[in-house]
């Protein structure tokens, strides 16, 4: 068996597509969305990733509005820059960039964000939100796994999903997804601690492997015709990897590769999130 790819890259440009026409009829009502990126260090990885999201904004006409700080800022400064962009009414939603540098409080910064201005979804209030099945902005990566599922038609509902890797972007929140009732699937969130992690992943219709450990998830663990989607990076001496390896595709019956599959999609879905607060605003969603 040879895997359908699950293609990140064209799936992201209906997308666009879609938020493009929005953004301009936001325009006609004379709301500009404009997202906010705070971004402290010089991590390549995370500069990239800042980059690729104004030039995102550019692509789809929303205003781009961009803070880097140097490396040793101080948690007061982060926090007076934070303080700044949730004044600032150009405005309309931003993020900051992570994982910040180790001197940093990471969940104090996110606390700090207007929970209304949150357009990674990552602010306690909007995952509490999530939790009670209320209204919020969801976080991105979540969003673009569950979103390429439905776009290849993976069922999803009563399927069993194992999640490898706990992290707050993605592992965490991705099981509060999938188990809505919309999606209906069983979730299994594996870790470091996990007991024979390759006998979770082996009974999973669906494997997430978000773990950034390189080729962690491989053929051998792969029920066969699952779905497999890798989105987990590390930067290694020969570039970058994800969590899956390469045979696994002669396993399953999908895979999304790394990259070009889900990546993209955290772009799309940080952008969607500022267009529909942006539209709330505007009174044009329900
Ligand atoms: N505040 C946030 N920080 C981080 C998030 C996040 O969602 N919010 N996620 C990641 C980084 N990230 C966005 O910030 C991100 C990661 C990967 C991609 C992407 O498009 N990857 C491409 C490959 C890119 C490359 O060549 O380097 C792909 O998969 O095809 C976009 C965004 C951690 N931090
Ligand atoms: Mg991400």
């Amino acid at each position: 068996m040879t895997a359908t790819i699950l293609d990140g890259k064209a799936t992201r440009d209906e997308i666009f597509e879609d938020l493009e026409a929005r953004v301009a009829a936001l325009k006609e009502k004379g709301i500009t969305p404009g997202l906010g990126t705070i971004l402290v260090g010089d991590d390549p990885g995370s500069a990239a990733y800042v980059r690729g999201k104004h030039s995102d904004c550019a692509k789809v006409g929303i205003t781009s509005i961009r803070r880097d700080l140097p490396a040793d800022i101080t948690q007061e400064e982060l926090e007076a820059t934070i303080d700044e962009l949730n004044a600032n009414p150009e405005c309309t939603g931003y993020i900051v960039q992570l994982p910040l540098p180790k001197h940093l409080d990471e969940n104090a910064a996110l606390e700090r964000i207007d929970p209304d201005k949150d357009a990674d979804g990552l602010h306690p209030v909007n995952l509490g939100r999530l939790v009670l099945g209320k209204e919020a902005p969801l976080p991105c990566t979540p969003r673009g796994i569950v979103h390429l599922l439905r776009r290849y038609e993976v069922p999803i509902a009563g399927a069993h999903v194992a999640v490898v890797g706990r992290g707050v972007t993605v592992g965490r929140p991705i099981g509060l997804l999938l188990t809505r009732r919309t999606e209906n699937a069983t979730v299994t969130l594996c870790h470091t601690g996990t007991r024979d992690l390759a006998a979770q992943v082996r009974q999973a219709d669906i494997v997430i492997a978000a773990a950034g450990v390189p080729g962690l998830v491989t053929a051998d663990m792969i029920k066969p015709g699952a779905a497999v989607l890798d989105v987990g990076v590390s930067r290694t001496a020969d570039g970058l990897r994800g969590d899956v390896a390469d045979d696994v595709r002669e396993v399953a019956g999908f895979v999304s590769p790394n990259p070009g599959g889900v990546g993209p999609l955290t772009r799309a879905f940080l952008l969607s999130n500022v267009v529909e607060r942006a539209e709330q605003l505007a009174g044009l969603s329900d």
